[in-house]
């Protein structure tokens, strides 16, 4: 069995010094740019309830409504199967997922159309997106804290709905069971990447793994679900990546780590030794994740961290926009850039 992938638990206990958790967050994503969160982290319900609203709205609706719902190049919508493809340079056909991506809600209303089997819920959903929003800020605050930023709230505060629109996104995502030779010959359930953004928080559920992480030795590691001392805990942890807008805003200080979910091959069962619980999961696998974006006007100018310039000065890079050209992008331009690459049929029309 691949070794699974280690990646730090932290604890977000009330009650815990602030700094003590924001040294151990910072250290997480500097050395691997993934950390499992755990306890009071999050109203459970609310996770719940938002795989309740996924499963109904990919179990319940015919394609013409989701076509009524097309994502669009504001990146709002359905995108079915095989038609985004995480990983161009690689794959031979489309990621074998469907997903339905939220942009921000405004009074509670979605900025798009809805799915019919779903529109009696979306002042629950907005209600989800900014509960789950409030965790990542709070952690791009103690991300703050921990790189010494001045002033500490310099990534947070741009993550806030009242400092204007961003692409922060929330996004179900549903990988049908995958059953045929045909469906696992060559595919991927979703080609290796990195994420965009500043930070994702991923939801994940029991019994039902497959995402792997790229390991510094070139290895693809599985991660657990439900890693090693939170089995018991009512839900699994959250686990948080950092993406390439912040690995880039910090000067590649923060890891944006390359992922995927592969497509599981074997019998998939569970029980068997050499499986980690749930790889090899064939059956319907549903995610959750919210992209998280600063508003779209952002620039991202070097942060002011003395933590951030020392480290660039030991790794020679000292230049903060983390191109090498020079240009400081906006938040927007740099999410657009991304977007183009991976919706190809989209951007042909
Ligand atoms: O479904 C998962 O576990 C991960 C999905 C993912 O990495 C993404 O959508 O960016
Ligand atoms: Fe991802």
């Amino acid at each position: 069995m691949a070794k699974s992938a280690e990646i730090p638990i932290i604890d977000f206990a009330s009650g815990r010094p602030e700094k003590e958790i924001a040294k151990e967050l910072c250290e997480a994503a500097i050395t691997y740019g993934f950390i499992y969160i755990r306890s009071g982290a999050l109203d459970v319900g609310a996770v719940d309830r938002a795989f309740d609203i996924s499963k109904h709205l990919f179990s319940t609706t015919d394609v013409e409504e989701k076509k009524r719902c097309s994502i669009q190049k504001n990146n709002r919508g359905w995108t079915g199967i095989r038609s985004e493809t995480l990983d161009p340079k690689t794959q031979k056909a489309g990621d074998f997922k469907e997903a339905f991506n939220f942009g921000e809600f405004v009074d509670g209303k979605a900025q798009q159309p809805v799915p019919n089997s779903i529109a009696d819920r979306e002042g629950e959903i907005s209600d989800i997106f900014d509960k789950f929003r409030a965790l990542a800020v709070r952690i791009l605050y103690l991300l703050g804290v921990g790189l010494e930023v001045n002033p500490p709230d310099f990534f947070s505060s741009t993550h806030l709905k009242e400092n204007g629109s961003s692409g922060t996104t929330l996004r179900f995502l549903h990988y049908p069971s995958v059953d045929s030779a045909e469906e696992t010959t060559d595919a991927i359930r979703a080609g290796a990447h990195t994420d965009y953004g500043s930070v994702t928080l991923l939801f994940r559920l029991k019994g039902q793994a497959g995402l792997q992480i790229l390991t510094p030795s070139s290895t693809w590691a599985p991660v657990p679900v439900c890693p090693p001392t939170t089995e018991s805990d009512p839900s699994p942890p959250v686990l948080v990546n950092i993406g390439d807008m912040l690995s880039y805003w910090t000067n590649g200080l923060l890891k944006s780590t390359t992922h995927r979910v592969a497509v599981p091959t074997g019998d998939g069962d569970a029980a068997a030794s050499d499986v980690l619980e749930g790889e090899g999961f064939k059956g319907g696998r549903y995610s959750i994740a919210l992209f998280c974006h600063p508003a779209g006007k952002t620039r991202l100018e070097p942060v002011p961290s003395e933590v951030v310039q020392r480290a660039g000065e030991k790794a020679g890079t000292v230049e903060a926009t983390g191109t090498g050209e020079g240009k400081v992008l906006t938040a927007d331009e740099h999410l657009a850039t991304r977007l183009k690459a991976s919706y190809i049929d989209l951007y042909k029309k």
